[in-house]
């Protein structure tokens, strides 16, 4: 592991030793500056002959490199391009990726990613990050001793089990966690440096990869039951021994998983899953935004969640709150929310396992006082007529699954419905934009998890924001981290979202966006960072840092620019 020594300075670039020379340097992509390094920078560090000979200013790079990604018109080519990027020159990724969101997000993040992650052993050029399999039992300490770097802050984990609605994904799924801190520097300027993404490859059940010659992963089925908690175990005790500041996110495990261990290392390690709690503020937030066009109240709302797994359940745990905040309580809040599975609504016949699910199942009185059968039919279209829901969430992955007769038969009792399919990528969306803007006339509040093009509808454009974490686990993180939190409680989700909500401009919110311009992820990321930081000193989970917050959030926030660079 290498000790990355930057010197930040706010009046002028950073200040970086450099240990290396020659074609060391070059290939090193935190500090390779390729055409940039000036003419004394070649003498000084033994590049004098190895390139071209004119030194490019900052300006002309960005335009070459952007130039040579966006000629090839494929997605996943621009992928490999910029990933390409990102292993020889981190600098200039970050600014291109900085400069270019809007256009390069969907390509590193969803939908992109995840054409990225199924075809991961098929464009396989180089690895980042770790991989730890069940051949490693026993050593893990030694694997994270290989980081490339000393002092990870963050770590972005995955098993690879439900990468977002596509499934297994093997090791494949690496895509996600790499995407994921790429966004963290992004939006929160966490150094790249000290972001870590992490494969837990202990198999696949994915029968296409284990047969797949060309499948770089661990060949096995996948590790369960004790073998597999034993590994994650001695997983997070490596971590708390090498990289004692970290905080973890959990990222993309399948539900039992996801939260069983959520549960078991929440208190244990700074840690929180994204899927479960990230993707609850985010909607929340969508949802706030929507009762503010319509100048409605959260007890006025009676919510649907499709999809009673990690997202939905999440979702359903912070709008309960939300109602309770607001005064609704007893049988009126439970049956304000109805999460319905793959067996329709969720109601408890004494049946249920899952504790999780369990905890917002409607008893069957609640079902036959709105009209519904409990031993008949409970689905979807069945509930959406008998609740008549104000907002329709969709965390179920199956693509086209809001009909046309579900989202009219909700607007009967609705005239404005918000609808958010939130479910990723673009074709695992339970309904696309398009058709639910022309199904209600122009009048539904929508936003989706991966980016829609705008609507055109009689003469009117409906933007269509997208109801993703990216907008939450930034903030969080970078907020939690700028404090040393101790630990993430849900209450920093329940902020996070109220200040995602507070940076939605009326303008945007005249057009019908639920969630404010992308472009603005940088501030808006500050802004849930300083709240987030400001609730972990009042519930105790930190003490108030010396020179106070502000100072604390914007030194973590690096800007990638070129630093000054000093031969060691
Ligand atoms: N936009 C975001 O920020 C965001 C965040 C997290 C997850 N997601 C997306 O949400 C989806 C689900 O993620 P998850 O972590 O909850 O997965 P999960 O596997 O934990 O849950 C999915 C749930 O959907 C249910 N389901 C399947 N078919 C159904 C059907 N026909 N009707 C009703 N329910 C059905 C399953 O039983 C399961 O409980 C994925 O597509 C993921 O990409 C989006
Ligand atoms: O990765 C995303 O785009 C959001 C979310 O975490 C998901 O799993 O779908
Ligand atoms: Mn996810």
């Amino acid at each position: 592991m290498q000790t990355f020594r930057l010197q930040r300075n706010p009046d002028g670039p950073d200040r970086l030793e450099v240990p290396l020379r020659g074609r060391a340097l070059l290939a090193h992509p935190m500090y390779n500056k390729g055409t940039a390094f000036t003419a004394e920078e070649r003498r000084g560090f033994g590049l004098e002959g190895m390139l071209p000979e004119r030194t490019s200013s900052g300006e002309v790079q960005r335009k070459r490199t952007y130039q040579a990604i966006v000629r090839k018109d494929d997605p996943i080519e621009r992928y490999i391009g910029l990933a390409a990027l990102q292993d020889r020159n981190e600098v200039l990724f970050y600014q291109l990726l900085q400069e270019h969101l809007d256009e390069f997000l969907p390509i590193v993040y969803t939908p992109t990613v995840g054409q990225a992650c199924k075809k991961y052993s098929h464009i396989f050029r180089r690895g980042r990050g770790l991989w730890i399999t069940p051949r490693d039992k026993g050593r893990i300490d030694e694997i994270l001793g290989n980081a490339p770097y000393d002092d990870a802050r963050l770590i972005v984990v995955t098993d690879n089990e439900r990468i977002l609605g596509l499934g297994d994904l093997g090791a494949g799924g690496m895509g996600i966690p790499i995407g994921k801190l790429a966004l963290y520097t992004v939006a929160a300027g966490i150094h790249p440096s000290q972001c870590l993404p992490i494969s837990l490859d202990v198999g696949t059940d994915n029968e296409a990869l284990l047969n797949d010659e060309l499948y770089v992963g661990f060949r096995e089925k996948r590790l369960r039951g004790e073998a597999y908690d034993e590994l994650v175990e001695e997983f997070i005790q490596a971590v708390k021994r090498r990289f004692p500041k970290a905080l973890l996110q959990w990222e993309d495990f399948k539900k039992a998983n996801a939260f069983r261990l959520l549960d078991r290392y929440a208190d244990r390690l700074l840690s929180f899953n994204d899927d479960i709690q990230g993707t609850a503020a985010v909607t929340l937030a969508g949802v706030m935004a929507g009762c503010r066009i319509l100048g409605q109240s959260a007890a006025e709302q009676r919510v649907l969640i499709l999809g009673g797994g990690a997202a939905g359940i999440g979702i359903a745990r912070q709008l309960r709150e939300w109602l309770r905040r607001d005064g609704v309580e007893g049988e009126a809040l439970t049956r304000a929310i109805a999460v319905l599975d793959s067996k329709g609504l969720i109601i408890d016949d004494g049946s249920i396992s899952d504790e999780h699910k369990k905890d917002f199942a409607w008893r069957p009185e609640d079902a036959k006082a709105i009209g519904i059968d409990p031993e008949g039919d409970k689905g979807l279209e069945t509930v959406v007529a008998a609740l008549k829901p104000t907002v329709l969430l969709g965390t179920s992955g199956q693509p086209g699954i809001f009909t046309r007769e579900v989202i009219e038969s909700m607007q009967a009792g609705a005239e404005r419905p918000i609808i958010l399919p939130i479910s990723n990528p673009t074709a695992n969306t339970e309904a696309r934009p398009e058709d639910l803007i022309h199904w209600t006339k122009g009048r539904a509040l929508v936003a989706t998890g991966s980016p829609f093009d705008p609507v055109e509808y009689e003469g009117e454009t409906h933007e269509i924001a997208q109801g993703n974490n990216v907008y939450i686990f930034p903030g969080v993180g970078l907020g939690a981290l700028a404090v040393e939190a101790r630990s993430i409680s849900d209450r920093l989700f329940t902020v996070a979202a109220e200040s995602l909500a507070e940076c939605i401009s009326q303008a945007d919110l005249d057009k019908g966006r639920l969630y404010p311009q992308m472009s603005g992820l940088r501030d808006i990321t500050r802004h849930i960072a300083l709240t987030v930081a400001r609730a972990c000193i009042e519930d105790g989970l930190a003490e108030e840092p010396v020179g106070g917050i502000e100072a604390a959030v914007d030194h973590l926030m690096w800007e990638p620019e070129y630093p000054e660079m000093v031969p060691v």
